[in-house]
């Protein structure tokens, strides 16, 4: 029987005496990226760090291609690669030095070790910087360095802790197109606490707030569910709120200022062009049309309220 690529059941922890995660429930059976979303303090390091087994849960079972990572560590670890929030790098070593220990780490030897290092800093575009100290590179350099490592073992799963934080945009961008890139072999897990990071990456969102698991779909459902339900409108010659109310998928008006509103709707996107229809043909003079989306802390809310509902 195939096995899924991971399964966490039940899983809970404290730290002291407060829970930090509760009841996480998590079945990923197919490659692909999938995305960990949670504000700050949510409960998404406690669990990657469970998953890798960097922490002993306090109740659950994790299992990596079917093997319990508290009963078999060394065997499920072997699956997985991590890349944690703050990369372990040695910074006094060079960037192959670096990884040949890594190799090593993971308990490949001789040849095949270097055979390795030399497939990793291909894949991960370090070749040019591999006799460089890893102290003298800049961050999206230290990123692909740690992103190389956790996949020198070749792992079935790899989970990425905040894999772009502190990078400049142009870093990002190139920290982004590695992982699409490694995830073409492989499931990537990787956290964030930036919807647009996420939505831009992921297939499959996994969403943590207060230490729960409060969603888990497609990207595609996630959109759906957070269609965006508000936007701001400015004319010169402005109508009355009522007019405004009256357009059909229209919830509620709030006036801003005289020439201003808010209008909460219900994320259909015939309400915008109904609107910008009648604006031309009634001679409001429309100045400004902004879709607002909703913010995360919004969609956290509604996410926790949904899944108490269910
Ligand atoms: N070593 C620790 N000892 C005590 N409490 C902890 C410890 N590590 C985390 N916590 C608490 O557990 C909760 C979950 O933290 P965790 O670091 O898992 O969240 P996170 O979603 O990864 O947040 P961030 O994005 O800020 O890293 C928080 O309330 C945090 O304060």
């Amino acid at each position: 029987m195939q096995h899924p690529i991971l399964k966490i059941e039940n899983l809970s922890h404290a730290y002291s005496t407060a829970w930090a995660i509760r009841d996480i429930n998590i079945e990923i059976t197919k490659k692909g990226i999938y995305g960990l979303l949670g504000s700050n303090g949510a409960g998404k390091s406690t669990t990657m760090n469970i998953v890798c087994g960097a922490l002993n849960q306090t109740k659950g079972e994790v299992y990596i291609q079917g093997v319990n990572i508290r009963k078999n560590p060394m065997e499920a670890k072997s699956h997985i690669g991590f890349l944690p929030q703050y990369a372990p790098l040695y910074l006094d070593l060079t960037v192959s030095e670096y990884l040949l220990y890594t190799a090593r780490l993971r308990g490949i030897d001789g040849k095949a070790a270097h055979e390795s290092v030399d497939e990793v800093m291909e894949k991960c575009g370090v070749v040019h910087m591999k006799d460089r100290l890893l102290k003298n590179l800049s961050g999206g350099y230290r990123q692909r360095a740690g992103i190389a490592q956790s996949i020198i073992h070749k792992p079935a799963l790899v989970i990425l802790d905040e894999p772009t934080n502190g990078l400049d945009p142009v870093q990002i961008v190139e920290v982004r197109n590695l992982i699409k890139e490694i995830a073409d072999e492989r499931t990537v897990i990787l956290s964030s606490h930036i919807l647009s990071e996420i939505q831009l990456l992921c297939q499959e969102i996994l969403m943590i707030e207060q230490g729960k698991l409060v969603f888990s779909d497609t990207m595609d459902a996630f959109n759906n569910y957070v269609a965006p339900q508000s936007m701001l409108v400015e004319f010169e010659n402005a109508p009355s709120a009522d007019v405004l109310a009256a357009v059909k998928g229209v919830n509620r008006v709030e006036k801003l200022t005289p020439r201003s509103f808010r209008i909460f709707y219900d994320g259909s996107k015939l309400v915008s062009e109904t609107i910008i229809t009648e604006s031309v043909r009634k001679e409001w003079r429309m100045t400004q049309l902004a879709i607002e989306k909703n913010s995360i802390d919004e969609i956290f809310k509604q996410l926790t309220g949904h899944s108490e509902k269910n």
